[in-house]
Order: C-alpha cells, then sequence, then structure tokens
C-alpha cells in the first residue's frame, strides 16, 4: 500500500526518504483531505483488470502517453529531473500510473510542509490542478509512468510562486469548502 509521510527539514540528496523521527505518516484518508487520490492497480495485468478504464471513463481522460524516468531512456535527463523537482502547480490534474520502479511525489500540505508520497509500481496516483508540489526519483533512479490527460498530453508546471493563478484559488477554496462541510 502507499506510504506518505511528512518529510524532515534535511535539504540534503533528494532521493533519500527524509522521514522524520519518529515518522509522521499520512493516511489515505489524509491525503483525500487535500485533493490527492490513489488507486492500487495491476500493472501487470491493468487492461484484463479494467479498473484504470473504469477511471479513465468515469474522469473523463481523453490521452495518455508513457515516460520512462532513467538515465539512459530519458532525454536531457539531468534538466528534466532538475524541472520536476522545482516546486510547482499545473492548471490540470496530474494523473500518473506507475508500472516499473518507484519514486516520490511530494505535496504541500495546508501548513506549507512537504508530505513526501512513496509510489511504486501499481500505484496510481492524481495530484490535483493548483496544488504546490515536486517530483523525484528515489535511489533506484527508474520508474516508467503512464501519463494520462483530460485533453492533449500537454505537460505545463508553473512554478512558485502562482499563488494568484486562478487555479490555485481555486484549489485553496476547495480546501476552505472541506474543512467547512
Ligand atoms: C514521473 S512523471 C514526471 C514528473 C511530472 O510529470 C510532474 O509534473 C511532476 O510534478
Ligand atoms: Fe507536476
Amino acid at each position: 500500500m502507499v506510504r506518505a509521510w511528512i518529510m524532515d527539514s534535511d535539504s540534503s540528496n533528494q532521493r533519500l526518504p527524509h522521514m522524520t523521527d519518529p515518522p509522521q505518516f499520512i493516511d489515505l484518508d489524509g491525503l483525500k483531505q487535500i485533493g490527492v487520490l490513489y488507486w492500487k492497480l495491476d500493472a501487470d495485468n491493468y487492461e484484463k483488470e479494467g479498473l484504470l478504464q473504469k477511471i479513465r471513463d468515469e474522469r473523463g481522460y481523453k490521452s495518455s502517453d508513457c515516460i520512462t524516468c532513467c538515465p539512459d531512456k530519458l532525454p536531457d535527463y539531468d534538466d528534466k529531473l532538475k524541472m520536476f523537482f522545482t516546486e510547482h502547480l499545473h492548471s490540470d490534474e496530474e494523473i500518473r500510473f506507475i508500472m516499473e520502479g518507484s519514486g516520490y511525489f511530494d505535496v504541500r500540505n495546508p501548513e506549507d510542509k512537504w508530505i513526501r508520497i512513496e509510489c511504486v509500481k501499481g500505484d496510481l496516483i492524481i495530484i490535483p490542478a493548483g496544488i504546490y508540489h515536486r517530483f523525484t526519483l528515489d535511489t533506484n533512479d527508474h520508474m516508467k509512468t503512464m501519463r494520462l490527460f483530460a485533453d492533449e498530453p500537454v505537460w505545463t508546471p508553473i512554478n512558485r510562486p502562482a499563488d494568484d493563478h486562478p487555479k490555485r484559488q481555486e484549489y485553496l477554496q476547495s480546501l476552505r469548502q472541506c474543512h467547512t462541510a
């Protein structure tokens, strides 16, 4: 099952877990409260399993592609990983289905602390539009992921600060509504 935790304040080696001592784990409900959604799929049999297609149909994801993050398969590997790890938001959801390997998606919680989400083969994660986040490989240095998109397969990071961005405002409003409901 996916694990998530509040990160420590050590800014060395982004690929290490960076758990606090003792660890402060966040469960699936805690992730859902900040808009992050998660499913576990059978990465070796997902077409037959049918759950991915069901999620695609329900959430209207029209296109997808695959990206393999590793030194010999990702063009401009160093620059891309730097870009992925630069805190940013997107105007759409970020939907990633891990087909091989592993990596960390970090998201900011309402107190602006980093929550590290450990994603491994079979994990499907949806990071909401407007949340500040970043991505890094872990020390295994390999992750193959399917990227799903509501429309054209376009990936545009909007680096922090982007507090006035409409989707950032919309996201913050959704958190307020969640906590007053
Ligand atoms: C492993 S998917 C590449 C990273 C990415 O698309 C993104 O937006 C990270 O936040
Ligand atoms: Fe992103």
